[in-house]
C-alpha cells in the first residue's frame, strides 16, 4: 500500500487547470523530489497532499485511506498525521524558539512533562540546545530554517512535505542543511516530498525525482529513479 496516492487529480485556479489528471504513488520511506518549471504546480500537489486545498475531480489516499475527493476534505489537514517546512519559516517572533517547537505538541494537548522532554530532544536535534530562550530574531538565517524543522518534526509526522525549504540560503548554508535533512530523515524515518528548483538539491535529497510540466507528470522525463538533469 502506498503511503501517498493521487489517482486523477485535478486542480483549477480561475478556470486554468493547475493539476491536471495526475496519477502517482509514494511508498514508505520514499524521499521524493517534484522538479518542474515555476507555476507547473509543485506546490499545489504539496498543498493537496496537506489537505489546505481540496481537488475538484480524483481522489488522494493516505495509506489507503481516501482523504479528498471532488471539492471535499475527508480528513482535515490536521488529522492527516503530514507535516509541512515552508520557504518562508514563518517562525512565531514573540516566542522563543522552545515555544515555536512547543506549539504543536501543545494544541495536541500533550501532557506538560512530555512536551519538555521531546521539545528538548529535537532542539537536540537540529543542534539548537544553547538557545532554547532565544528568539526567532536573534538567529541567523540557518538556525531559524533550523528552527521551522524541529518544530514540524517535534510532532513526529508520518510524511513531511518541504517546499523550497533552502532556497534563502547561501550555497554553504544551503549544503549543510541538507546533510541535516538526510540526517533528521535517518533518525526519524518520515516519508519525503521535497519541492525545489535546485538540481543539487534535487540530487542530494531525493530517491527519486517527479518532473512536472504544467500539471502533469512530463512524459518525457517524468521517469523516477535516478535523476538525469538534462532538463
Ligand atoms: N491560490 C491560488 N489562486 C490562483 N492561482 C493559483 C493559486 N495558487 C497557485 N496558483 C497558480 O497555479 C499555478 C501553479 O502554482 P504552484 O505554486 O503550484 O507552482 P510551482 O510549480 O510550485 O511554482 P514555483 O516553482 O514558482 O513555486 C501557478 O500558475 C499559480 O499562479
Amino acid at each position: 500500500m502506498s503511503v501517498i496516492e493521487f489517482r486523477s487529480v485535478c486542480k483549477t485556479y480561475d478556470r486554468r487547470r493547475v493539476i491536471d489528471d495526475l496519477s502517482l504513488k509514494i511508498e514508505a520511506k520514499e524521499r521524493v523530489v517534484l522538479f518542474g518549471p515555476s507555476g507547473c504546480g509543485k506546490s499545489t500537489v504539496l498543498h493537496l497532499i496537506a489537505g489546505f486545498i481540496v481537488p475538484d475531480k480524483g481522489d488522494i489516499l493516505i495509506n489507503g485511506e481516501l482523504v479528498a475527493t471532488a471539492k471535499k476534505n475527508i480528513r482535515e489537514a490536521g488529522q492527516r498525521g503530514v507535516g509541512m517546512v515552508f520557504q518562508d519559516l514563518a517562525l512565531w517572533p514573540h516566542m522563543t524558539v522552545a515555544e515555536n517547537v512547543e506549539f504543536g505538541l501543545k494544541a495536541k494537548r500533550v501532557p506538560e512533562k512530555q512536551c519538555k522532554q521531546r521539545v528538548k530532544e529535537i532542539i537536540d536535534l537540529v543542534g539548537l540546545s544553547d538557545y532554547l530562550n532565544a528568539s526567532p530574531g536573534e538567529l541567523s538565517g540557518g538556525q531559524q530554517q533550523r528552527v521551522a524543522l524541529a518544530r514540524t518534526l517535534v510532532v513526529a509526522p508520518a510524511i513531511v512535505l518541504m517546499d523550497e525549504p533552502l532556497s534563502t540560503l547561501d550555497e554553504a548554508l544551503n549544503v549543510q542543511l541538507r546533510h541535516e535533512i538526510l540526517r533528521l530523515y535517518n533518525e526519524l524515518n518520515f516519508t519525503l516530498v521535497y519541492v525545489t528548483h535546485n538540481r543539487d538539491e534535487a540530487e542530494s535529497l531525493g530517491t527519486r525525482t517527479i518532473y512536472l510540466r504544467q500539471g502533469r507528470i512530463d512524459s518525457a522525463l517524468g521517469i523516477v529513479g535516478r535523476v538525469h538533469f538534462e532538463y
